[in-house]
């Protein structure tokens, strides 16, 4: 069949908005219509041509939402017309991953995912005869998709795309973060670098879980208004400050903090974020994704020191099993989504949302196919 897609042809170049080609779901796969998808900065990073697994042509899109339209034989779990959020992490339910119950990293369909193939090793999508890669299995820059059927969340059928499309990827990855990876408690400090869709995210979750103080921190002051609705209850601009933004935290928290986040992809905000955790127990969670060949690097003895580094994606959700319940949450108003959406956009104009975040001036644009 054919569907209007958002097409990389090429790392650094703007997407190409034109009709490609999508052929049926094979065994255990899906063809989902996205109904609505955000712009997250890991889309930037992969077309910047930073990314390792980075591959061309592709479909980007990692954060939408949409209505099944045909299974593929052997589905079970999902019939047309139930309503899905795809994920770019996986939940089988039988890897050695998935049985473990320490981990939301799904192993069965990663390795092809990672080559932007399906299952099978092939792809369901091509343009003009070429084959396209699929992008972290989930491809929803295209109103039409193939998915695995273990890599969709069914969700309540009333749920409101435009917004729970944001749970695909950014909203999840702050909240969870803050739930399942710290299990930050109340009365808790946190400093959370970056105040994007992802530090925002965090914030939300910091509050959630009543901790105390919440510092967010970023070089765009821009972002510091929103950052205080949502839970901060103070913001550092580090351009501000003559001395390394550390100490800084260090100091305004009579020793540092107890739950650090970077949200940016910054390997020395990173170092900065572990060394403003108090020593003998501060903990600093990496959400950030940085580019290839970038290492980080701190001396040694801040972790002798009792200080640790973690890092979680996806916030440690499993997809098919909790974010159904989070679906649930926003459509209660226990999850907040409308801060995140930032700005509206058809497919067409695509390109402007990668220029608004570059900007800094959004949070999230959520793309429409209508
Ligand atoms: N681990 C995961 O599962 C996961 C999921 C989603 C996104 N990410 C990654 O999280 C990061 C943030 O994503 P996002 O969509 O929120 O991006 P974003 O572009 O919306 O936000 C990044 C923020 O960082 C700020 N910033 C940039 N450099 C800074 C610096 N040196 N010091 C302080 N602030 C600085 C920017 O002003 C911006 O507000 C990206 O690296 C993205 O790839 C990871
Ligand atoms: N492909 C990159 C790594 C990219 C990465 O870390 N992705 C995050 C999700 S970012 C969503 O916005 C993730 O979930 N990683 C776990 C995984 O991909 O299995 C690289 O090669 O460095
Ligand atoms: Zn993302
Ligand atoms: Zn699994």
């Amino acid at each position: 069949m054919k569907s209007r897609a958002a097409v990389a042809f090429a790392a650094g170049q703007p997407l190409q908005v034109v009709e490609i080609d999508v052929e049926p779901p094979r065994a255990g796969e899906v063809l989902v219509r996205i109904t609505h998808t955000g712009v997250c900065h890991t889309d930037a990073f992969t077309l910047s041509g930073e990314d390792p697994e980075g591959l061309f042509p592709v479909v980007l899109g990692h954060e939408g939402a949409g209505v099944v339209v045909e299974v593929g034989e052997g589905v079970t779990s999902l019939q047309p017309g139930d309503h899905v959020i795809p994920l770019y992490t996986a939940e089988c339910r039988e890897c050695k991953f998935c049985l473990s119950g320490k981990t939301n990293l799904c192993q069965k369909v990663r390795a092809t995912q990672g080559r932007g193939l399906m299952p099978d090793g092939t792809s369901r999508l091509s343009y003009q005869g070429r084959m396209l890669h699929h992008y972290m299995g989930t491809s929803t820059f295209s109103e039409y998709t193939v998915v695995p059927e273990i890599s969709l969340a069914k969700i309540h059928p009333e749920a409101p795309h435009e917004k729970v499309c944001l749970l695909g990827c950014g909203v999840t990855t702050g909240i969870g973060a803050v739930h399942n990876t710290a299990k930050v408690k109340p009365g808790d400090t946190v400093a959370v670098f970056g105040l994007g869709g992802i530090g925002l995210a965090v914030i939300q979750g910091a509050r959630q879980a009543r901790a105390g103080r919440v510092i967010g921190i970023d070089t765009n002051p821009g972002k510091f208004e929103l950052a205080r609705q949502m839970g901060a209850t103070d913001v550092v601009n580090p351009r501000d400050h003559a001395r390394p933004i550390q100490d800084v935290i260090v100091e305004m928290t009579d020793g540092g903090v107890d739950f650090s986040f970077e949200c940016i992809g910054n390997v020395d905000v990173m170092r900065s974020a572990l060394e403003c955790c108090h020593k003998g127990w501060g903990e600093s969670v990496i959400i950030g994704v940085a580019g290839a060949g970038q290492e980080i690097r701190t001396r040694p003895f801040q972790l002798v020191t009792g200080r640790v580094w973690r890092g979680s994606a996806f916030g440690g959700v499993k997809g098919r099993t909790q974010l159904p319940g989070m679906v649930e949450q926003a459509m209660r108003g226990e999850i907040e989504l409308d801060p995140f959406v930032t700005h509206t956009l058809p497919l067409e104009r695509i390109n402007e949302a990668f220029e608004l975040m570059h900007a800094g001036e959004s949070i999230r644009t959520v793309i429409h196919f209508d």
